[in-house]
């Protein structure tokens, strides 16, 4: 199988000078296409750090991430956005633009990415919306949604475009036992109906089962 994602010798590094920390240690870590791995481990242990590298949100400093075949170390901001194109975030707060409905705020996330027509754009929106089980919803503003339907349309804006990787950062961490079930249940489903990889951070081992894989890092170090 192909690698998604492929690292090797990976080292972080934060400040510099007298102040400066080294967060990840020789980090090797190989995903396949289709896969779902969690990634567990204490707070401050460099999870999000590696997430964020991983997303192409931040440039690598030392050794080889590769992502869909492309290396990172060394990519130029071009290249990283360009590598952002295939990738859907979904963060521990959802993120939604307050001024925009929940179809809106899908609609301009595609409308951001691709050359659709805003007709098109509109219609994609609103069937991903009806798959998320918020159709009825569609015309609501972030503020009248519940924590677990805001935590649905984030989803749905992550996946509308069909990414080939999927970066959950705590998705589960605002809400409750049944909705953060429901809201994982709902990832993995769409995430297996279109073949994309999930790689997700959270501390919720009540929802480790959905995962083909479980990583776990400890003090900057990935154990298996
Ligand atoms: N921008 C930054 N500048 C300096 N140090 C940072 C920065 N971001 C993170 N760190 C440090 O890097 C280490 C790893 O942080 P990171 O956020 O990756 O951990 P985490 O495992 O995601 O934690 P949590 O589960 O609490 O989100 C921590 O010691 C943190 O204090």
């Amino acid at each position: 199988m192909k690698s998604v994602i492929a690292i090797q010798n990976l080292n972080h590094y934060f400040g510099s000078g007298a102040l400066k920390k080294q967060v990840l240690f020789d980090i090797k870590l190989y995903i396949n296409s289709g896969e779902i791995v969690i990634m567990t481990g204490p707070s401050g242990s460099g999870k999000t750090t590696l997430l964020s590298l991983i997303g192409a949100l931040r440039s690598v400093q030392q050794g080889s991430l590769s992502i869909f075949n492309k290396e990172m170390n060394g990519a130029n901001e071009e290249q990283m956005v360009q590598t952002r194109r295939f990738i859907g975030y979904i963060f521990q707060a959802h993120n939604l633009l307050p001024f925009m409905t929940a179809r809106q705020n899908i609609q301009m996330s595609i409308e951001l990415h691709r050359h659709v027509n805003k007709e098109e754009a509109r219609t994609k929106s609103e069937a991903i919306l009806a798959e998320v089980g918020l159709g009825e919803r569609s015309n609501y503003y972030p503020e009248n949604l519940s924590g677990g339907q805001k935590q649905r349309v984030a989803i749905a804006r992550a996946l509308v475009s069909h990414p080939k990787l999927v970066l959950a950062d705590e998705p589960t961490a605002a809400l409750d036992k049944k909705t953060g079930r429901d809201v994982v249940n709902l990832m993995q489903r769409l995430a297996k109906e279109q073949g994309c990889t999930i790689l997700l951070v959270t501390h919720d081992n009540r929802i480790l089962d959905i995962a083909d894989r479980i990583v776990q890092m400890e003090d900057g170090r990935l154990i298996s």
